[in-house]
C-alpha cells in the first residue's frame, strides 16, 4: 500500500500553471527522489503532498493517520535568538530524554547537545533538523533540498545517513533534489519533474531517458560514477568497465 499517492495533481498560481497532473506514490520503506530545473514545481509538489498548498485538480491520498516527518529547504534561525540543539528538538513538543537520545545517536550529532543552533555547521544543522523530523516516528520522510549548501562530501554523508534511518526505521522517503550530484544513485527510484512529470525509474534508467537529457545534459554523470565508486570497495578503477558481465 502507498504511504501517499499524488493524482493527476494540478497547482496553479495567479493563473499559471506550477504543476499540470502529476502523479507521484511514495511505498513504504522506499527512496524517491524528486529532481527537476529551478521552478519546476518540486517545492510546491512537498507542499501540496504536505497538505499546505491546495490543488486545483486532482488530489493527495494519505495512508490514514500517516505521520510525516517534514525536513524544508532552509531554516533561518536568527543568530541572535539563543537557542541551543537540545532546546531546539524539544520544540513545539517535548519528547522524552531516552527518545531524544536515540535519535541524536543515530543521526550523528552526540556532543552537540549544548551548541548554539546558529553556531552549528551546514552538515550539523541539517542533521540537527532531521533529527528534530525523526522525534515523530515518522512513516514519511519529506526532504526538500536538505543538502543545499553543503560540499560533495557532505551531501553524500547526508544521503548514506538517510540510507541508514531508512534502515532502521523502515520509513518511506520522498525528497528533493535540484542538482542530483550524489543523489541519485542514492534512491530506489527518480522522478524528473518539470511541471509535469518527465520520466522517472531507476536512476540509470533516468540518467539514460531523452527527457531527462534534455534538461541536464550530461554533467551528471561523473557525480554518480564518483558516488558508485565511493560505495566500491573493490575496484579502484572506474575509468573502464570491469568486464565482469563477459565472463563465462
Ligand atoms: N506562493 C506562490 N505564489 C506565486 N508563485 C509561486 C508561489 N510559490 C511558488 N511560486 C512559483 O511557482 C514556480 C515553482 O516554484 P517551486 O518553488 O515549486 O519550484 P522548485 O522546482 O522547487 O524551484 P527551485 O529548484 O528553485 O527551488 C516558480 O515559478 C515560483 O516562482
Amino acid at each position: 500500500m502507498n504511504l501517499i499517492e499524488a493524482n493527476d495533481l494540478s497547482v496553479a498560481y495567479g493563473g499559471n500553471p506550477v504543476l499540470d497532473g502529476v502523479d507521484v506514490h511514495v511505498e513504504a520503506g522506499e527512496i524517491v527522489t524528486l529532481v527537476g530545473p529551478n521552478g519546476s514545481g518540486k517545492s510546491t509538489l512537498v507542499k501540496a503532498l504536505l497538505g499546505v498548498v491546495r490543488p486545483d485538480r486532482g488530489r493527495v491520498v494519505r495512508k490514514p493517520g500517516l505521520r510525516i516527518g517534514y525536513v524544508p529547504q532552509r531554516l533561518h534561525i536568527d543568530p541572535s535568538l539563543p537557542l541551543t540543539v537540545a532546546r531546539f528538538l524539544s520544540l513545539p513538543v517535548r519528547h522524552g530524554a531516552r527518545k531524544v537520545e536515540k535519535v541524536v545517536g543515530q543521526t550523528g550529532i552526540a556532543g552537540l547537545e549544548q551548541r548554539q543552533m546558529s553556531d552549528l555547521s551546514g552538515g550539523q544543522f541539517q542533521r540537527v533538523l532531521l533529527a528534530r523530523a525523526l522525534l515523530t516516528d515518522p512513516e514519511l520522510l519529506l526532504l526538500d533540498e536538505p543538502t543545499q549548501g553543503l560540499d560533495q562530501p557532505g551531501e553524500a554523508a547526508f544521503y548514506r545517513l538517510l540510507e541508514e534511518v531508512r534502515q532502521a526505521l523502515g520509513c518511506g522517503v520522498f525528497l528533493v533534489s535540484h542538482d542530483l550530484h550524489v543523489v541519485m544513485s542514492a534512491s530506489d527510484r527518480v522522478i524528473c519533474l518539470n511541471h509535469h512529470v518527465c520520466c522517472e525509474g531507476t536512476p540509470n534508467v533516468v540518467r539514460d531517458a531523452p527527457e531527462y537529457r534534455a534538461l541536464f545534459g550530461h554533467g551528471t554523470q561523473g557525480a554518480l560514477a564518483l558516488y558508485q565508486h565511493d560505495h566500491d570497495h573493490h575496484h579502484h578503477d572506474h575509468d573502464h568497465d570491469h568486464g565482469d558481465k563477459d565472463a563465462g
